[in-house]
């Protein structure tokens, strides 16, 4: 497999790989054979029709499944049997495994409190909101970095939607992730805050790996380099949007379902 560490003369380095990735549950193959490649600087898309196996991806990429079998390598180390807890330190960083904001805390609040917890899994809460003063002005970098720092004050609870999503990026990023996993990061947004939070994805892609499962397909198009297309468990197609999209293949088994 392409080692993580290669830093290889004819693109961007491999950050987080899988080989052969499998998934059984009771006798039901989940996922099979899968084979994919992240890569700093990049926008990777996982996306596929419903139960295609997504989810199930993210899992074990995450680690919150055990792979039945295959191969995981993070940053050039093998994770595939690695704690979950372990693999955030290292710099995977799921969004959900934050994203639950405190709708009573104000927005720097909520960033402050995930600074304090380096890898995003950390048991202990805060001692007390007073010991977070010294990390405000990082807090409030990171809510300018996405535009929220005019909201710093106002508790979070009362962002609209769109604002609450862009809030949970905000404390992913507080963990300085290396690859940022989005889980349908524009589920139930207006076409505003889509183009706000294509804009905050493609920053934070800069110095980063970002991999994300996306049925929007105009976002899809817009914003990720590279895409990788399940079905049944399986990788079908894989390339840049326009590669994946003119795959017949892929017209029948995804878009043309989803488009209909
Ligand atoms: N814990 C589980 N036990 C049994 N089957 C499961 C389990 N988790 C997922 N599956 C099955 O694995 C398949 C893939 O599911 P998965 O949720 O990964 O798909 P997905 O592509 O994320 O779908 P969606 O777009 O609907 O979220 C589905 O057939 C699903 O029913």
């Amino acid at each position: 497999m392409a080692t993580a560490t290669d830093d290889s003369e004819n693109g961007p380095r491999v950050v987080l790989s899988a080989r052969g990735l499998r998934k059984d549950f009771a006798g039901f193959t989940a996922v099979n054979n899968v084979d994919l490649d992240v890569h700093h600087g990049k926008i990777h898309a996982l996306i596929g029709p419903n139960g295609a196996g997504k989810t199930t991806v993210f899992n074990l990429l995450t680690k919150f499944l055990a792979p039945t079998g295959g191969r995981i390598e993070l940053l050039g180390r093998d994770i595939t049997r690695t704690s979950a807890a372990r693999v955030a330190r290292m710099g995977l960083v799921r969004s959900f495994q934050i994203s639950a904001i405190f709708p009573h805390l104000s927005v720097l609040d909520n960033v402050r409190v995930a600074l304090q917890r380096p890898g995003g899994l950390a048991t202990q809460f805060w001692r007390s909101l007073g010991a977070l003063d010294r990390l405000t002005p990082r807090a409030m970098e990171l809510l300018a970095s996405v535009g929220l720092d005019g909201d710093a004050e106002r508790l979070a609870g009362d962002l609209s939607y769109g604002r609450k999503r862009v809030l949970e990026i905000a404390t992913t990023l507080a963990l300085d992730p290396k690859v940022l996993l989005l889980d349908e990061p524009m589920a139930g947004m207006g076409h505003e805050d889509v183009g706000t939070v294509s804009d905050i994805i493609r920053a934070v892609a800069r110095d980063r790996a970002v991999l994300m499962v996306e049925h929007n397909l105009t976002v899809v198009a817009d914003l990720c380099d590279w895409i990788t297309v399940l079905q049944h468990g399986e990788v079908l197609a894989a390339g840049d949007y326009g590669t994946v999209s003119r795959d017949e293949r892929v017209k029948v088994a995804y878009m043309g379902t989803e488009q209909a």
